[in-house]
């Protein structure tokens, strides 16, 4: 492994559990990373809108890419361990085994996923509530967050789940528990996802008015009784049997966790940019705007003083930045979107024979041959008829309608390779623009947005980043380190260590600027039309919805 037999010191393990795999990086104090291994792991969606996966299948993945990413070197240079994951719910007895979820009874699926829309109309009553802690989560409260989730086990698996129910996890969580034994949950997962404020601790009322009073009569010991922030060290640290399981030794420093876009944020935001001629150097962390972009794609940007976005999540105080405000944007689904419009196209096998015939990935082979068929235009004018609205699984922000859906304009006959190209670029276009709406709305309720920091598997493809620059207008910096979500896990893990003082310094430390990619600012009159059709789309979808309901 290149590097590592000169750099003996401290390293830092990070593990990330996104939506489709779990990945593992061993981190050095400046934030590079030495070695990094990842792991598919089980999705299971037994019937439309429900999604599962095995707390056990994932942990087991934990071990995997762990013990892998430590081969070789001596562990006891490790001096801490963090952990990120998707903020899906985790659900265990009392004797902490796995319990089912599903009307099948199979335990080993025993996790909600993040994605999961079983619970529409508990969250429908959730929000005729009006309760005060929506404010919070922009006036509407997501069926992707954990109370409509809760509801629905209470009211669908009462005797199967629900009363035999001991704990739950959000998933950040489970892993730091699996790791230490220690319940207490990470104070980003609680107030992001469950309503707790970090001012006022939980609210009863809330619970009482939509039919989970019991958490309140048990003192919330199933949902989270004791609140730590981000990077806290966690009891005794890893135990001997965690210890075995990851091949890491027992005792290291454990991190209270982070949900994966927040780790990605904290990969990011504090990276030093002096020298590249951006707005934002010598200005404050508020000006930029954290984009993790994985199977979803999530807007964190931070403030100084409390900012209500309609639409947007939070202001959560402290989730992510220590001492700052963070509001989240977010949209649903952009790598899966992008996957769903290129492998659901006819022209699919072809392109998958074309691609792996010369060593590429799709979408490698489609950034060159959209380069191809563009001739001498910009790539982006190749969609100047073809146009689409990417919430094909509602729109998280600034909308907040889970209704909607996607809709593509301007198709035509032919299934060929040029069509398949041009609907992929159509489809991440359609994405940018998404961006650009979250932006516009969080800068209207008062952020000062100047530049932008992405991170997340999207943020490999240059057409991705690219068309998010052009489309904004706004500089876009990549980080040093591909793997940002990793770095910030490997942040927790060197903050529960004791290495830095605070979370803000090992930010400084341990992110750097990889590249700054620069919107092409003489297409904007382009994008600027083509964002007006992106606006009438969402405006016609309601129009016909209203049409239909009518008499
Ligand atoms: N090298 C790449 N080029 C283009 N797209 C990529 C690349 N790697 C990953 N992606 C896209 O990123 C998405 C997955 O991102 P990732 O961060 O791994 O997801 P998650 O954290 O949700 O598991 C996929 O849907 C895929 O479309
Ligand atoms: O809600 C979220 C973060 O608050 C994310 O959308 C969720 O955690 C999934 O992440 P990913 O797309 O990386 O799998």
């Amino acid at each position: 492994m290149p590097g590592r037999d000169q750099e003996p010191g401290s390293y830092y393990v990070g593990v990330d559990v996104g939506t489709g795999s779990v990945r593992a990086a061993l981190v050095d104090q400046r934030g590079i990373l030495l070695a990094f291994a990842d792991q598919p792991i089980n999705q299971w969606e037994p019937q439309f809108n429900h999604h599962e996966q095995s707390s056990e299948d994932i942990w087991a993945a934990c071990c995997v890419v762990t013990k892998q990413v430590v081969q070789g070197i001596d562990v006891n240079q490790i001096r801490g361990l963090g952990f990120d994951a998707t903020c899906s719910l985790v659900v265990l007895d009392k004797q902490f085994r796995p319990l089912p979820v599903n009307h099948e009874g199979d335990p080993r699926r025993n996790i909600i996923m993040w994605l999961d829309h079983r619970a529409v109309s508990q969250v429908h009553r959730i929000n005729e509530t009006k309760h005060s802690v929506l404010r919070c989560v922009g006036g509407v409260m997501s069926v992707e967050m954990q109370a409509p989730k809760l509801l629905w086990l209470k009211e669908n698996l009462r005797e199967t789940c629900w009363d035999k129910a001991g704990h739950f996890f959000d998933l950040p969580d489970f892993l730091s528990w699996k790791a230490t034994g220690v319940s207490a949950r990470s104070l980003c997962s609680l107030v992001c996802k469950w309503t707790y404020s970090a001012e006022k601790g939980w609210d009863d009322s809330f619970w009482k008015m939509i039919g989970l009073e019991d958490f309140v009569a048990d003192n919330y010991s199933k949902i989270g009784n004791q609140v730590l922030p981000p990077g806290a060290s966690l009891g005794h640290g890893l135990t001997p049997e965690a210890a075995k399981d990851l091949g890491l030794p027992a005792g290291i420093a454990v991190a209270a966790s982070l949900i994966d876009a927040h780790a990605g944020g904290l990969g990011v935001i504090g990276a030093d940019v002096r020298g590249y001629g951006l707005a934002c150097e010598g200005q404050p962390m508020t000006s930029r705007l954290a984009v993790i972009c994985g199977t979803s794609s999530c807007h964190m940007g931070i403030s100084k003083d409390p900012i209500f976005v309609p639409g947007v999540w939070g202001p959560y105080f402290s989730a992510m930045v220590p001492g700052f405000w963070l509001n989240e944007g977010g949209q649903s689904v952009t790598g899966k979107l992008i996957d769903h419009m290129v492998q659901g196209h006819a022209a699919f096998p072809e392109l998958q024979a074309k691609a792996t015939a010369r060593c590429q990935s799709v979408y490698a082979y489609l950034n060159s041959h959209l380069d191809l068929i563009k001739k001498a235009r910009p790539v982006g004018f190749l969609t100047v008829d073809l146009h689409v609205w990417p919430d094909f699984h509602g729109n998280r922000s600034p909308l907040a309608d889970l209704t909607l859906k996607g809709m593509v304009t301007g198709l035509k006959l032919s299934q060929d390779l040029d069509d398949l190209a041009i609907l992929y670029l159509a489809t991440v276009q359609a994405i940018a623009f998404g961006t650009r709406l979250i932006i516009e709305a969080m800068e209207a309720a008062g952020h000062s947005i100047s530049t932008l920091f992405l991170c997340g598997g999207l943020s490999k493809n240059p057409l991705f980043v690219q068309m998010h620059a052009d489309i904004t207008g706004m500089p876009v910096v990549l980080s040093q380190e591909v793997e940002s979500v990793l770095v910030g896990a490997a942040i927790l893990g060197a903050c529960a260590s004791g290495d830095f003082a605070s979370v803000q310094e090992a930010m400084a430390r341990m992110s750097k600027v990889g590249k700054v990619v620069l919107p092409r600012l003489e297409d904007k009159r382009y994008y600027d039309k083509k964002y007006q059709v992106f606006l009438k789309l969402v405006e016609h979808q309601k129009e016909y919805a209203a049409i239909m309901k009518g008499d």
